[in-house]
C-alpha cells in the first residue's frame, strides 16, 4: 500500500466515525426535544388541572415512583372525584387494537402497564387508611388531543379535551374531611422528584443508531373545551348523588380483603351487618378493574341482585357492563334457554303433583307414623334430596341430614324415597319441573359442556340459602382458579330447612376464609335485641362443626330505638302500627326509609291493607329496585334478605314463636322454631336505627 492509499483509508475511517457521532448527536438531540416536549405536555395538563383547586382538588406534580430512582409520576390529582394517577403523553396517531395501545406502528402498551403499576402502588398506600382501590384511577392523557375515553384494562386513555369534564363527571366520591388524610399518605409515599444533580458525562461508547419516532410538536395552548362545556360537566358531577361513605372508604382490614389474591375458592362470613356484601361489591369492582372478562354476582334472593346492581352502578359506574347481577334460578333458566334444554317451572302445578303423590304413595306409608306435618316431606325432597342432587337411594340411606333433627329409620327413608320418585314421575309426565330441578338441570348441562365464554369470577351472596346443587353449579362456573369463586354468607341467617357442607360439595376454602366481626349497620340496642333471639341456638355454617349462637361482635354505632308493643288483639295492634308510622312521619322521617316485614306473604298483604287504608303510601318489596322513593316497603323477611332500612316494623309476632301444628312432634316443632327465630333475627337486623316489634298476646 502506498503512503497516499493509507491516508485515504484513515480519512474514510475518520469520516465514518464522524458520521456515527453526528447521528448519535442527532439522536440525543431528539431525546432532549422529547423530554422537553414531555415536560411541556405535563406543564400544559398541569395548567389545565390547576383551576380545579377551587373545587377541592390538589395537584401533586412530578413525583417519584417509590422503589426506583429514575422513574417519576407525572401528576397525582387528588380531590372529590378520587385519586387520579396521570401519565401525560405527547403522541399523535394513537389507537387501540387487540386491546393494546399503539403509537403509529409501534406497540406502546408498556406505557399503559406503567401507569397501572403506579396506580397499584398508590392504591397500596391509601389502603392503609381504608380508601377503596377503585378510587385510585390510572389515566393516560394525550396533550393537545381530543378523543373520547378508551378503557385499557384498568387504565383510561383520553384526549386532553375530555379530561376535565370526565373528572367532573365522577362527582363527589371523597368527602372534604377525608381528603387531608389521603393527601398526607400520598405526599409521604410519593415524594417530589429530586434534582438529578450535576450532569456527569461518561466516556462515549458509540451504540448502534436506532431510528426514533419524531416527537410530536405540542401545539400552543388552545381552548380545547369551552367554559359552557366545563360548567355542564361540573353541574353533571354535582347532580350525581354523592356516594355513601362506605363506597369510597372501607375499614383498612376490609380494603385489604378487597385486594387480596386468593389461590382458589374463598369465603367471607360473619354476623348480620358486618359488611359482607360491601366486601362483595368492592371485590367485584376490584376484579373488574384488574382482570379482563365478565363477572357474575349471584344471590338466592330474587330481589337482591336488582338492588345490588343499582348500588354497584353508583360504586363503580365504569364497570356496570362487566358485572352481571342475577338470581341463581334466573341465571339457570336463561342458561337452559340458551342451550335449548327444555324446562317448565310451575310452582302451583308442582305443588299439586306433590299432594297427589302424597295421597297415593305417602299417606299410608311408614311416614304416617313420623309426627311431622306433610309439608315436612315436601321440604325433605326439595332441600335434602333434590337440593343435594341425590339420584340414588343408596346416597340417601345413610346420609347425615344436616339441619334436620327429626331422625328417620331405614323404612322411613325408603318411604321418603318412594314419595320422591312418585312425585318426580308425576312432574315429568306433565312436562313440569320444580325450582330445585332447574338447578339440577343447569348443573348437568354445564358439566356436559362448560361455558364457551367463562366468567372471570363468580361471587355468591347469601350463600347459606343455596342448595348444594346451587353452590356446585356456581363452583362449576367460577372454578378452582385464583379468585374464581367467592362465597359470602352467614349460617345464622339461613331461613330454609336442611343444609350441606362445602366439603361434600367438593369445595375447599381452607386458609381462604375470613370472618368479619364489626357490625356497621345496626345501632347497638337493635343488634342486642336481635342477637338475644338466636343467642342460644347453635347453628351450622356450611361445615361439620356447630357455632355458638352468641358470637363475638363489635358494634360500630351506639344507640338506636327498639319499641315493643304487646297488643291484646289484631285490631289494637293495627292501630298501634298505624300510629307508630304516623309518629315517624310527623317527626320528619321519610317513609321511604321504612320497611314493614312479615314472615308470610299472607301477613304482608294483610298489613299492606292496614297501611293502605290508613293512607300510608307503600310499595311491595318485590317492586323495590334500590331506588329512593317516599313509600314504605312492605314484604316478607325472606325478600328483605341482604337489604337494610332506617326503621323496620315487624308486626304480628307471637311470644315463643308459632304454635305446634297438628300432628307435629316436639322435635319437629323445635326445629321449625329455630328456623323461625333465625328468620326473625334477619328481619330485626334489617333495621339501622329503629325497630318496632308488634306482638299479639
Ligand atoms: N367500613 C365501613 N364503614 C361504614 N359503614 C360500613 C362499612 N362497611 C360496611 N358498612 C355498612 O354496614 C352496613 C351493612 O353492610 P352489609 O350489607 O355489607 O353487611 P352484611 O354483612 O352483608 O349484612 P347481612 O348479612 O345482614 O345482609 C351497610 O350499611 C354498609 O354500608
Amino acid at each position: 500500500m502506498t503512503a497516499g492509499a493509507s491516508q485515504d483509508v484513515e480519512a474514510r475511517r475518520a469520516r465514518a466515525l464522524a458520521e456515527q457521532y453526528l447521528a448519535l448527536a442527532r439522536q440525543q438531540q431528539r431525546i432532549v426535544r422529547r423530554h422537553e416536549a414531555g415536560s411541556a405536555g405535563e406543564r400544559r395538563i398541569g395548567a389545565l388541572l390547576q383551576p380545579m383547586s377551587a373545587y377541592g382538588w390538589t395537584l401533586l406534580a412530578d413525583r417519584r415512583w417509590p422503589g426506583t430512582r429514575a422513574a417519576n409520576v407525572d401528576l397525582l390529582h387528588v380531590g372529590p372525584g378520587g385519586v387520579l394517577v396521570l401519565d401525560v403523553k405527547n403522541w399523535r396517531e394513537v389507537h387501540v387494537e387487540g386491546g393494546r395501545l399503539w403509537r403509529g406502528q409501534e406497540d406502546a402498551h408498556d406505557d399503559v402497564d406503567k401507569v397501572a403499576r403506579i396506580a397499584e402502588l398508590a392504591e397500596q398506600s391509601v389502603a392503609e387508611i381504608g380508601l377503596a382501590p377503585l378510587e385510585v384511577v390510572p389515566i393516560l392523557v394525550f396533550a393537545g388531543e381530543s378523543f373520547d375515553p378508551l378503557t385499557l384494562g384498568r387504565v383510561t386513555a383520553m384526549g386532553e379535551k375530555q379530561l376535565v369534564p370526565w373528572i367532573n363527571r365522577r362527582g363527589e366520591r371523597l368527602t372534604a374531611e377525608k381528603l387531608p388524610a389521603v393527601l398526607a399518605v400520598l405526599e409521604r409515599d410519593f415524594p417530589p422528584h429530586e434534582d438529578a444533580g450535576p450532569v456527569v458525562l461518561s466516556p462515549v461508547v458509540v451504540p448502534p443508531v436506532l431510528p426514533l419516532p419524531e416527537p410530536a410538536e405540542v401545539p400552543e395552548q388552545q381552548a380545547l373545551f369551552s367554559a359552557v362545556e366545563l360548567e355542564d360537566s361540573l353541574l353533571e358531577g354535582a347532580l350525581a348523588a354523592p356516594i355513601e361513605d362506605w363506597m369510597a372508604f372501607l375499614h383498612p382490614g376490609q380494603a385489604k380483603l378487597v385486594r387480596q389474591v386468593r389461590n382458589g375458592p374463598a369465603r367471607v362470613r360473619g354476623p348480620a351487618g358486618t359488611g359482607k356484601t360491601v366486601i362483595g361489591l368492592h371485590r367485584a369492582a376490584y376484579l373488574a378493574t384488574t382482570r379482563p372478562g365478565k363477572l357474575l354476582y349471584v344471590s338466592f334472593v330474587r330481589t337482591l341482585p336488582t338492588v345490588l346492581s343499582a348500588t354497584f352502578a353508583r360504586l363503580a359506574p365504569q364497570h356496570v357492563d362487566r358485572v352481571e347481577f342475577c338470581g341463581v334460578h334466573a341465571w339457570a333458566r336463561r342458561f337452559l334457554d340458551a342451550r335449548g334444554v327444555r324446562h317448565r317451572v310451575d310452582f302451583t302445578a308442582a305443588d299439586t303433583c306433590f299432594w297427589r303423590s302424597w295421597a297415593s304413595v305417602g299417606r299410608y306409608s311408614a311416614l304416617a307414623e313420623v309426627p311431622v306435618p306433610v309439608t315436612y316431606w315436601q321440604e325433605e325432597i326439595a332441600s335434602v334430596i333434590k337440593g343435594r342432587g341425590l339420584t340414588d337411594f343408596s346416597e340417601y340411606a345413610d346420609l347425615t341430614r344436616v339441619g334436620r333433627s327429626t331422625p328417620l329409620n331405614r323404612a322411613q327413608r325408603e318411604a321418603v324415597w318412594r314419595l320422591h320418585t312418585a312425585y318426580d314421575v308425576l312432574l315429568r309426565s306433565r312436562g313440569l319441573h320444580d325450582a330445585a330441578d332447574l338447578l339440577v338441570l343447569a348443573l348437568a348441562e354445564v358439566r356436559r359442556r362448560p361455558l364457551e365464554d367463562p366468567y372471570a369470577a363468580v361471587l355468591v351472596d347469601e350463600v347459606q340459602d343455596l342448595s348444594r346443587v346451587g353452590v356446585q353449579l356456581l363452583h362449576a362456573l367460577g372454578g378452582d382458579g385464583p379468585d374464581g369463586l367467592l362465597l359470602i354468607g352467614d349460617g345464622q341467617q339461613a331461613v330454609y330447612p336442611g343444609g350441606f357442607t362445602l366439603s361434600e360439595a367438593g369445595i375447599t376454602v381452607r386458609g381462604r376464609s375470613t370472618v368479619l366481626e364489626t357490625n356497621y349497620r345496626n345501632a347497638s340496642r337493635i343488634i342486642e335485641t336481635a342477637v338475644a333471639v338466636v343467642a342460644s341456638d347453635a347453628f351450622a355454617d356450611l361445615d361439620d362443626s356447630l357455632e355458638e349462637g352468641a358470637r363475638r361482635m363489635e358494634v360500630a354505632r351506639d344507640g338506636g330505638v327498639t319499641v315493643r308493643i304487646d297488643a291484646p288483639d289484631a285490631r289494637s295492634l293495627d292501630a298501634a302500627l298505624v300510629a307508630a308510622v304516623g309518629d315517624l312521619a310527623a317527626a320528619g322521617t321519610s317513609l321511604g326509609d321504612c320497611a314493614l316485614l312479615t314472615a308470610t306473604t299472607t301477613d304482608a298483604s294483610r298489613y299492606a291493607g292496614v297501611l293502605h287504608r290508613a293512607g300510608v303510601p307503600l310499595v311491595p318489596l318485590e317492586e323495590y329496585a334500590g331506588q329512593t322513593c317516599g313509600r314504605v316497603k312492605v314484604g316478607t323477611i325472606k325478600r328483605a334478605k341482604g337489604l337494610e332500612f332506617k326503621h323496620v316494623f315487624l308486626p304480628g309476632l307471637r311470644e315463643g314463636g308459632s304454635a305446634v301444628k297438628a300432628g307435629e312432634s316436639e322435635t319437629a316443632w323445635r326445629e321449625r322454631l329455630e328456623v323461625e327465630r333465625r328468620e326473625l333475627y334477619v328481619g330485626m337486623t334489617r333495621a339501622r336505627d329503629g325497630l318496632w316489634l308488634g306482638f299479639l298476646l
